[in-house]
């Protein structure tokens, strides 16, 4: 299996209201692909329909060639933080990842891996109500991180994070695509997001671009804001083949 994640024709209305419409594009195994569009694009929309938390009006997202609730043991496979997903504030960070592991069928032991990875140990004895922004992404990239997924995918995991934070996150998911991982993110950071990921997928509502940051930016010649504004104000449509 070589391909981690494949939209085709992803659609999604709400009543009236077309939030997705058509999205195709694929993120191959190991690579990292940032998902990039206007407020209001599809982006949140697009990353909930790949994890079954709501169902396309038509097309499909799989992972592994299969949806999202037919995984077996998905947890091993697919690690997810969205944005906007509260934690229970009274509780440690500790307990919510305790809870997490008993969710996801995991050893305990994990906690404490996923704890050091994320630059939380020292604080995992205290309640999730008083962590900072930053440290909320952190715990939610931890709970991702739980069953030892081979895919990621997170929504806005950059948000809240200070330039340390940043540097850290960069950091992390470059050595976790190393190591054969795959992550699918979305982020409005396009500085941040031209040191992190190897393609792009720009969507406005449909997909406006999918393929590699280095054929988007002519190898470096342009800066990735100066052709996403290009992209996303014409609206022109550039689809790798597949
Ligand atoms: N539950 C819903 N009911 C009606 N419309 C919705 C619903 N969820 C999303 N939409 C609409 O679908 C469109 C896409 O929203 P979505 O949140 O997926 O965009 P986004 O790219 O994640 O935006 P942002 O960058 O602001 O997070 C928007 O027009 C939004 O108002």
């Amino acid at each position: 299996m070589t391909t981690a994640v494949e939209f085709r024709e992803f659609t999604k209305r709400y009543g009236g209201v077309t939030a997705v419409s058509g999205l195709s594009f694929e993120v191959p195994v190991g690579r990292i692909v940032g998902l990039v569009g206007p407020n209001g694009a599809g982006k949140s929309t697009s990353l909930r329909g790949l994890l079954g938390l709501l169902r396309p009006t038509s097309g499909s997202a799989t992972v592994f060639g299969q949806l999202y609730g037919q995984l077996d043991a998905p947890a091993r496979r697919v690690g997810a933080h969205l944005d906007g997903v509260g934690f229970e504030p009274g509780i440690t960070g500790r307990r919510h990842l305790e809870i997490c592991a008993t969710a996801a069928g995991v050893p305990r032991r994990r906690v404490d891996v996923v704890l050091e990875q994320v630059g939380l140990a020292g604080a995992a004895r205290r309640r999730v109500g008083r962590y900072s922004t930053g440290m909320k992404q952190r715990l939610g990239l931890a709970t991702a991180l739980i069953g030892e997924p081979e895919l990621l995918v997170l929504d806005e995991p950059a948000n809240g994070l200070d330039p340390e934070g940043i540097r850290w996150l960069r950091t992390f998911l470059r050595s976790y695509s190393r190591d054969g991982g795959t992550v699918l993110l979305s982020s409005h950071q396009l500085a941040e997001l031209a040191q992190t990921v190897d393609e792009v997928v720009v969507i406005k509502g449909r997909t406006v671009f999918a393929g590699s940051l280095d054929e988007l930016t002519d190898g470096g010649a342009h800066d990735l804001e100066d052709r996403y504004f290009e992209l996303v104000s014409t609206g022109g449509e550039r689809v790798r083949d597949a």
